[in-house]
């Protein structure tokens, strides 16, 4: 064990290890019941001023107990158990009618004793490959002090050999929740797909989000094959957005009264804890619904998973921008490009278009604290890049410096905070005023792209990720599951139950190597 002292329960660290653990905590926080807090040692040595134990209202873990692991382990394999539909029905699987064999025969036993295409319910992939030596490992993700390998292994997605709902019988409905994000109409193409392909025949779009279910006026819309087939060539969702108005009873209420069997939601965070709450009160009225969702958002921001559809699209629009803003900063006498992307709380767009890029000199993001004057503040750098390089490029993160500007307290119709908007912020108070009353010359440019990044359709990568996740979303609805998302982790794909996942957004640990590689890439200093 690195640079740790052990004491029963507990460890300590340095101050670099605190930092490492803070990002930790969030890890374990968003992803488990396990927490790190802060405790009282007489133990600690210089430097240590952090001392943690592991401690959790479900479960307690003393490292010093040899079957700590075994422990975590099987806390683990309970949290990360999929909820289903047979936890509150005594059902009777059937033989699935979902085949890719050619010769399909009217009750699919046949080919599904034939066919190796199936996902056993008990595969299962790992979240984690990196075996981390030390908790200063950059990026270490540990659950001990040792930062001991223990495995973590979550349900393979796919289509199961027994099913627990007989097609023909089915209605099926999907829903778009939130802002835009490029590759829903993928998704919705590929659910229709592939329920079809099960045999559904009554497949219903519920317009403009969680709202269809309730708002008079507002029709559900039959879906096949046919109608869905060139969606995917338009950003957008073909049955409409929205944002707040989720009142669980009355939704589940409507899910009743038109006696929908599945349900496929495909939305951000808010979604996924609305998906999660219908999941919850259907249970508690002993309805045999699905509620299966699919994670979208251009913000990147869902927990535990590689990343969510639209966010390699978006970013690859923002990257755009930046080459725009690049080119006006170049071609102008002392030009500074200056460039806001989207993200509620994370910075994970102005992070990756500005790798993608590689023509930014600064990116700012909202978890890495920034100070615009004195001596390391950004203005100094700016000034230091026009003095050197004549032009410069700074990418901003929509959430980044929010303690700078004024709150106006005001949220969205999800209840979402209102952000104040740091890029006009930044050009006018800051960069333009700054070189004026220092007297050197510079040219702003800003550039704000924000409904461009995500009112396209998807590239390449996204419609790929909305299709497999899509397909899997609807195996996994006819598996049984309920309260579950259809995602990729570690390259795999599969299934987490919705309550893992929406713990808390998930954010750009600062100490990753993807952050680092930024750094390296623009050559920007700390800047405080
Ligand atoms: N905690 C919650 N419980 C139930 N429903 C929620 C919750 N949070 C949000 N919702 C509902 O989920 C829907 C979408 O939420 P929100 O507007 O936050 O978008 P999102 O799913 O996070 O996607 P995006 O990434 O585009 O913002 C809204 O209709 C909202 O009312
Ligand atoms: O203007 P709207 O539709 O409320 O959405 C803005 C927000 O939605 C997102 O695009 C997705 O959450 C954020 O990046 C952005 O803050
Ligand atoms: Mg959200």
């Amino acid at each position: 064990m690195a640079a740790a002292l052990k004491t029963s329960g507990s460890f300590c660290g340095t101050q670099q290890q605190q930092r490492l653990q803070s990002t930790r905590d969030q890890f374990l926080l968003g992803s488990s019941h396990l927490n790190f807090k802060q405790c009282k040692s007489k133990k600690i040595r210089k430097p240590a001023p952090l001392c943690v134990r592991a401690t959790s209202s479900k479960l307690e873990l003393d490292f010093n107990d040899p079957s700590w692991k075994q422990k975590f382990q099987e806390d683990w394999e309970r949290r990360f158990s999929l909820p289903s539909i047979t936890d509150i029905y005594d059902l009777k699987p059937r033989t699935t009618t979902f085949s890719l064999k050619k010769n399909r025969t009217p009750t699919g036993d046949e080919n599904v004793d034939m066919w190796n295409g199936y996902v056993n319910n008990d595969d299962r992939a790992l979240l984690k490959v990196i075996k981390y030596s030390s908790p200063t490992s950059a990026g270490a993700e540990c659950i001990d002090p040792d930062c001991s390998w223990v495995e973590q292994w979550v349900h393979r997605a796919g289509p199961r050999k027994e099913i627990y709902y007989e097609p023909k019988e089915v209605k099926a409905a999907i829903v778009t929740c939130g802002g835009l994000c490029p590759g829903l109409n993928d998704a919705i193409r590929q659910i229709v797909f592939t329920l079809e392909t099960y045999g559904v025949k009554n497949i219903v779009g519920i317009p403009f989000g969680y709202r269809g279910f309730f708002e008079k006026g507002l029709k559900e819309m039959p879906l096949s094959r046919g109608l869905v087939e060139n969606i995917n060539l338009n950003g957008g969702s073909f049955l409409g957005v929205s944002r707040g108005g989720a009142k669980t009873s009355e939704i589940v209420d409507s899910i009743q009264a038109r006696r929908i069997d599945m349900l496929f939601v495909l939305g951000g965070n808010g979604t996924h804890a609305g998906a999660n709450a219908i999941h919850e009160e259907c249970r508690k009225r002993k309805l045999k619904v699905s509620v299966v969702a699919v994670p979208k958002t251009i913000d990147n921001d869902i927990l535990l998973m590689d990343k969510t559809f639209g966010f390699d699209t978006a970013v690859e629009e923002a990257q755009r921008a930046i080459n725009s803003a690049y080119i006006e900063a170049r071609s102008a006498y002392h030009g500074i490009g200056l460039v806001k992307l989207m993200g509620r709380s994370s910075g994970f767009i102005a992070m990756h278009a500005s790798l993608s890029s590689g023509q930014v000199d600064v990116c700012l993001i909202p978890e890495v604290p920034f100070t615009l004057d004195g001596e390391f503040g950004v203005l100094r750098h700016l000034e230091h890049l026009l003095k050197t390089k004549g032009f410069c490029v700074v990418c901003v993160a929509e959430a980044a410096g929010q303690e700078l500007l004024q709150k106006s307290g005001a949220t969205d119709a999800s209840g979402n905070v209102i952000l104040s908007d740091i890029g006009v912020h930044m050009q006018q108070k800051v960069i333009k005023m700054h070189f004026k009353d220092i007297g050197v010359p510079a040219d702003v440019k800003y550039i704000d792209p924000t409904y461009m990044v995500r009112a396209c359709r998807a590239n390449a990568s996204d419609a790929i990720l909305c299709t497999v996740l899509g397909q899997n979303a609807v195996h996994g609805a006819f598996a049984g599951f309920s309260g579950i998302t259809s995602c990729i982790c570690n390259t795999h794909y599969v299934y987490l139950p919705i309550t893992e996942v929406i713990k808390a957004p998930k954010r750009v640990n600062p100490n990753s190597r993807m952050w680092h590689r930024c750094l390296t890439s623009t050559g920007q200093p700390d800047f405080h």
